[in-house]
């Protein structure tokens, strides 16, 4: 590999960080590529195990070499997630605590998109429990909501807010992940070009902002609730001093994570209030640059009135029974209508989900299921991705690699048999990646648009 030329400053400023072995990581920067890991659906991969396991994740695996994840249909049939293994350590953590929650859980992921740590929590919750993703920036929110729809758990709603507008729904969460945006110094290794943003007076931007987006997310945690801290940076100002800050500003209770010595994960301890965090080095451990670190809320910003509509009216029941033959337990589920959509929510979210619309804005609530046209159903993507679809009502047509990635492309299918007429769930060794409607002359491709495989190569 190329020398590497770190941006001035840098070495020297986290030459104190615990742990930093400045030799060690700059030969690995030099001469060791970033692993290949992804982490595995355990709702939909039903495969081998496909590589060596990640220490601190049973569902994450180091692959051998990076094969083309764009051209694998079980990549966009939400089978697994590329995730750079050392971010898996948040399943660690939450692992640690969740004993320590009354179930159900409600969990925010507060900066969340492309959604690698949301989809990791939403394998992590139990069906009672809630996720709320979040992202602010508008232009990520598909990202992640396409991300979280391949997952395929109906316990999920995704928002696009400023952290400002959670301060309002107080006491909501049980859980919040701040997995805060940074000056990216871990990912050095895999993103070169991230050098370039890097320089002292960032350092100290990204802070003040990490410590603006906690204060403004507060209020929202309940008391006794955990808030996991995270960054990719190796700067003490944006981990150690940001943990310090929580427990001056907050009085927030640092709770220690145990940690197998081999993983290789440094263990450290803020300098004023003694609060542990976690860090990862390349070279120490088989992953990129993290720091994450748990927090217990010892206080109470009051709470959140729960909010339920007034019904309008009797329910369409009427459209509700067409909809329950494509749905595993309907008796579980809440059905309401958005426009002219039919969406289904767990009925225990119910209420949470009409609490959070008066505060919030919703980009995605439950499953989409679809319209109704007369009797019948125009399915949305959505349904086709989701766990909560029930198959055995429902035409399949399985496709061979070549003509899974066609159907993917929005492209024309060689060979295709067309003798099952109508809705078919386009299915890949079994794993449903979307809908097409097959005419007697030919296909009606309902894949996204704006999810299809725009990439030439294969
Ligand atoms: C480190 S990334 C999150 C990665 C994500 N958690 C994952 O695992 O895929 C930080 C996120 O914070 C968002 N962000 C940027 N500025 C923010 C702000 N002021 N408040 C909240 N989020 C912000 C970014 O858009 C980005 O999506």
């Amino acid at each position: 590999m190329s020398d590497i030329v770190f941006p001035g400053k840098f070495i020297e400023s986290i030459s104190n960080a615990p742990g930093f072995d400045a030799q060690n990581f700059v030969e690995t920067h030099q001469n060791l590529p970033a692993p290949t890991s992804i982490r595995i659906n355990p709702s939909k991969y039903s495969g081998q195990q496909p590589g060596v396991e990640v220490p601190w994740c049973p569902e994450g695996f180091y692959l051998e070499s990076r094969p083309s994840f764009t051209f694998d249909p079980l990549f966009h049939a939400g089978c697994y997630y590329v995730q750079e293994a050392s971010s898996m350590f948040i399943t660690h953590i939450y692992n640690s605590i969740r004993g320590e929650m009354d179930e159900p859980i409600r969990a925010l992921d507060l900066c969340a998109a492309p959604g690698g740590k949301s989809t990791l929590l939403s394998s992590a919750l139990n069906q009672d429990d809630l996720l709320v993703a979040n992202e602010i920036i508008k232009t990520r929110v598909p990202i992640l909501t396409d991300n979280l729809t391949r997952w395929g758990r109906s316990n999920t709603i995704v928002t696009n807010n400023d952290p400002r507008d959670y301060g309002r729904v107080k006491g909501f969460f049980d859980l919040i992940l701040v997995d805060a945006p940074c000056s990216g110094s871990g990912m050095f290794r895999k993103e070169p070009e991230a050098m370039q943003e890097w320089s002292v007076d960032n350092v100290n931007l990204c802070q003040q902002r990490q410590e603006r987006i906690l204060a403004d997310v507060y209020p929202a945690l309940r008391e006794d609730g955990y808030l996991i801290y995270s960054t990719c940076s190796y700067s003490e100002q944006e981990n150690e001093q940001v943990l310090d800050w929580l427990c001056t500003e907050f009085g927030m209770e640092s709770v220690r994570i145990p940690v197998e010595q081999d993983w290789g994960v440094v263990e450290s301890q803020s300098t004023e209030h003694k609060a542990w965090g976690y860090r990862f080095y390349p070279g120490k451990v088989q992953g990129e640059g993290l720091f994450a670190a748990c927090l217990r809320k010892t206080e109470s910003s009051g709470e959140t009135k729960a909010f339920k509509k007034k019904d309008q009216g009797k329910p369409d029941y009427k459209s509700i029974d067409l909809l329950k033959p494509y749905i595993k337990e309907p008796a579980n589920y809440y059905f309401f209508k958005l426009n002219d959509d039919w969406l289904a929510i767990d009925k225990i979210h119910r209420e949470d989900l009409e609490t959070l619309q008066q505060y919030l804005y919703i980009k995605k609530s439950g499953v989409r299921l679809g319209s109704l046209a007369g009797k019948d159903l125009v399915p949305d993507h959505e349904l086709a991705m989701s766990l909560m679809l029930d198959r055995d009502q429902i035409q399949q047509t399985e496709l061979s690699r070549e003509q899974a990635i066609s159907y993917l492309r929005r492209d024309e299918i060689k060979d295709l048999d067309l003798s099952q007429k109508g809705w078919n769930l386009m299915c890949f060794e079994g794993h449903p990646l979307g809908w097409a409607k097959l005419l007697p002359n030919r296909v009606n491709n309902y894949y996204p648009k704006e999810m299809r495989i725009l990439s030439t190569g294969s």
